[in-house]
């Protein structure tokens, strides 16, 4: 679907390995010198740092890929010391590099320790055990102005990172992530990647924090004691719920925007919105759960993402059976959810009757039988920038087939044009229990997510769901 994370930007998502990708066998002689280190320290490097988020990562593998990522934001001054652990086996051609992308204005050095434990298994000999270590150093440039900037380095070293300090000359550093990528030159077995993160309360603004790669992001957290809110005023209370009364009441408006794409304002009931959270949040926090979803060259989506039927995997811009981060398969499309998209194109096959002279009303929006449904979640700092969703197959992509999008919480503004063109989009609010339908005509429009709009969410949706501050969204694809 190519959806790209800065909100105008064009950045594609194809597949693919990059360069510094490439199976390799050329790394052997990195290993040659065993250090005595003790590498399984997770110690901080020194008390400048102690304030500052710690991260411990372990990578077990052997003949395989592994990805270890971790993010730091607003930490300002950026001293980040992160700490990860490989331990692998047949160590030749175990190559690793690391990618280190800071968003932020100014100068940012960076030096790597690498310290990686192997065993080497000799045929019918004894196995050799060596700790090998190496240390690399880098000076990003974001920018000499005090705009956000975007910057990558990558080394190559002999395995996965261990140790990461990065200082920077500019106080303003609001993100920084690190990915490291063990390679080797088999690829027969496969990488198990441990990860915890010790102190996400170190984060300013919790919008990524609490789903990392092996965390579970629960979009119905549990009400604590400790959490103070304050009520609004009963008469406030009233008037907010009657207006929810009465929408839940009126007849479901249907508005067709243009050709092939119909907006049905408050299709979903209360009972139906808060199900469906239900639903997400259960299977969100299982092993295909909500996760922190990144592009290939690093940028994270502004958004938490799962999937029903398939994985849809934003470093590739494809589906697959299952998320090629963790091999976690995607839970199936729910029967209700499936019931309620049916129920919505019913209602708009009828709708673009009343108002067209067509003789088959799917000449203009064409059936769709849904097999994949991608669910985000927006904190009130979500978006997503303008895209085309074509990452279905060619005949979906042919005949118009429809994207069927739910919306549930807070609302938000939704950008929709023939170009991308930020600017010039026209753009509708969709609101809790809204649907919108884009299919035949407008299957191909640019779409996405300027702005979520804080505190819009129905009260009572909130109170029977605790329903995180935020937004969820479901879009209903035919992939095959
Ligand atoms: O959140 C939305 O309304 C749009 C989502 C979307 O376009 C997508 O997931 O591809
Ligand atoms: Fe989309």
């Amino acid at each position: 679907m190519n959806r790209c994370g800065g909100y105008s930007s064009s950045r594609s998502r194809g597949r693919g390995r990059q360069s510094w990708q490439r199976k390799t066998n050329d790394s052997s002689s990195d290993f040659q010198s065993p250090v005595q280190t003790d590498t399984t320290s997770t110690g901080r490097m020194s008390d400048s740092l102690d304030r500052k988020p710690l991260r411990t990562w372990q990578v077990k593998g052997h003949n395989s890929d592994g990805v270890v990522s971790q993010e730091y934001q607003n930490v300002a001054p950026v001293n980040c010391h992160s700490s990860s652990n490989v331990i692998g086996h047949k160590s030749d051609g175990i190559v690793s590099r690391n990618k280190v992308n800071v968003t932020s204005a100014g100068r940012h050095s960076q030096q790597h320790e690498h310290f990686v434990r192997g065993e080497n298994n000799f045929r019918g000999g004894k196995a050799k055990k060596w700790i090998a270590s190496s240390k690399t150093s880098s000076t990003i440039d974001s920018g000499d102005d005090k705009q956000p900037g975007f910057s990558s380095v990558e080394a190559k070293v002999p395995i996965n990172l261990d140790r990461c300090v990065v200082e920077s000359e500019e106080p303003d550093v609001s993100r920084l992530s690190l990915e490291s990528k063990v390679e080797t030159s088999h690829s027969d077995n496969r990488v198990v990647v441990l990860g915890s993160n010790e102190d996400e309360h170190d984060y300013k603004d919790n919008e990524h924090s609490g789903c990392s790669k092996s965390q579970a992001f629960d979009i119905c957290p549990p009400k604590t004691d400790s959490v103070i809110t304050l009520k609004p005023s009963l008469l406030a209370t009233n008037r907010e719920k009657r207006n929810e009364l009465k929408k839940s009441i009126d007849e479901p408006k249907g508005i067709i925007l243009r050709p092939g794409m119909v907006l049905l304002k408050s299709y979903l009931s209360s009972s139906e919105q808060a199900n469906i959270l239900r639903i997400c949040r259960t299977q969100g926090l299982g092993s295909a759960g909500f996760y922190q979803p990144a592009y290939r060259e690093g940028g994270e989506l502004h958004l938490k993402m799962m999937c029903f039927g398939e994985f849809w995997d934003p470093e590739t811009s494809k589906y697959w059976k299952v998320r090629p981060l963790d091999q976690a398969k995607p839970p199936s499309i729910p029967s209700e959810f499936l019931l309620l998209v049916d129920r919505a194109m019913k209602f708009s096959h009828s709708l673009i009757g009343e108002h067209s002279k067509v003789k088959n009303v799917e000449d203009i929006l064409p059936p769709v039988y849904p097999d994949i449904c991608l669910v985000n979640y927006y904190a009130k700092t979500g978006r997503l920038g303008l895209h085309q969703d074509k990452d279905e197959s060619r005949e979906s992509l042919s005949k118009g087939t429809p994207i069927v999008s739910f919306s549930i919480g807070d609302s938000a503004k939704f950008l929709y044009s023939d170009q991308r063109d930020a600017e010039n989009a026209d753009n509708v609010i969709l609101e809790s229990g809204d649907v919108l339908i884009f299919g035949g005509k407008s299957r191909h429009i640019f779409h996405g997510v300027s702005t979520i709009l804080p505190d819009t969410a129905p009260k009572s949706l909130l109170e029977s769901t605790n329903f995180r501050p935020g937004r969820l969204n479901l879009t209903f694809r035919q992939h095959l």
